[in-house]
């Protein structure tokens, strides 16, 4: 059996699918920006002469607590996961994405794929991470008769 979850208080997925959705014991977190639930990015900064100012360690950093938040609703956290795909759309964005991941995890963490990839699905952001966890379902009690 599979279950999805919305979670309210998170920023709504742009497009017909959940947040998350267990499948058995593992749960699939969709892919995840810095978005705020008011549809802002963090690290994003644009100036009155609209210059943008773009920054892969905020961002990182609240794709993670994003996920974190998400996973929470279905009763987990980031210690809980297993694998993690991250997007990024400039490799040399490696160095900062890199450091503040390693805040969230080290080699007991998740195993781990990073890519680059032409785009993302605003111009600013920098990084999108999808990630698997593994939330063994609580047994269903059985009544006896
Ligand atoms: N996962 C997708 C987009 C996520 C965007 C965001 O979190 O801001 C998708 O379109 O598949």
């Amino acid at each position: 059996m599979t279950r999805s979850f919305m979670v309210s208080g998170k920023a709504r997925p742009r497009g017909r699918f959940p947040h998350a959705k267990r499948a058995g014991d593992l749960v699939y977190v969709s892919g995840t920006s810095s978005r705020r639930p008011d549809n802002t990015f963090v690290g994003v900064e644009v100036d009155e002469l609209g210059t943008t100012a773009l920054d892969i360690r905020a961002q990182t950093a609240a794709v993670l607590d994003n996920i974190g938040d998400i996973l929470a609703d279905v009763g987990g956290s980031l210690a809980d996961l297993v694998q993690v795909t991250a997007y990024l759309v400039n490799m040399n964005d490696f160095g900062g994405y890199n450091e503040v991941y390693a805040g969230y995890f080290d080699e007991s963490g998740p195993t781990r794929t990073t890519v680059a990839v032409h785009q993302l699905p605003h111009p600013h952001l920098l990084i999108e991470i999808q990630a698997v966890a593994y939330l063994p379902e609580p047994p269903t009690t059985k009544e006896h008769a």
